[in-house]
């Protein structure tokens, strides 16, 4: 597991929003702590960033990573989200992130492979694809996708 402690500073008055770039998580799982349940975590979908509500201060928000898109042959997508401050005071977000051993196999299960959902990445050690990814800018899907279904 790895933390990751993201600080946007307060805007002033009148100040265009903050934004933290569009991104997905390239872990396997995210759980998001934000903390006084401070808004501002947007999704995007369907062409549009929707506004989460932050439901209290105690919420946490599970993200689905690339490695769970690989995992589950794509029925759980990667989730495109961003962080926006509108607010007068510092928005702190604490992003614990999962990912699996350094020489774990990841590849999609077995069971979630059928007619109907034929298999879209093939099998590879984490450390493998890390290493890749280190050499040469490229996503999750394209390394899993590259490797031999
Ligand atoms: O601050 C947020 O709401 C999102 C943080 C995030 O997406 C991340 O740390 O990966
Ligand atoms: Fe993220």
């Amino acid at each position: 597991m790895m933390m990751i402690v993201n600080c946007m500073p307060a805007v002033p008055l009148g100040a265009a929003a903050l934004t933290a770039p569009r991104h997905h998580d390239i872990s396997g799982l995210s759980v998001l702590l934000v903390v006084d349940g401070c808004q501002g975590f947007q999704v995007f979908k369907d062409g549009q960033w929707w506004s989460v509500p932050w439901m209290n201060r105690h919420a946490l928000v599970v993200n689905s990573g690339d490695l769970m898109q690989v995992i589950s042959n794509g029925r759980y997508k990667s989730l495109v989200h961003r962080a926006i401050n509108l607010g007068d005071t510092m928005r702190i977000s604490i992003a614990s992130v999962y990912n699996p051993k350094k020489f774990a196999k990841i590849g999609p299960i077995a069971e979630l492979i059928d007619e109907d959902h034929p298999c879209l990445y093939g099998e590879g050690r984490h450390v493998d694809f890390l290493e890749a990814v280190r050499a040469k800018p490229m996503t999750c899907f394209q390394y899993f996708g590259s490797l031999n279904c």
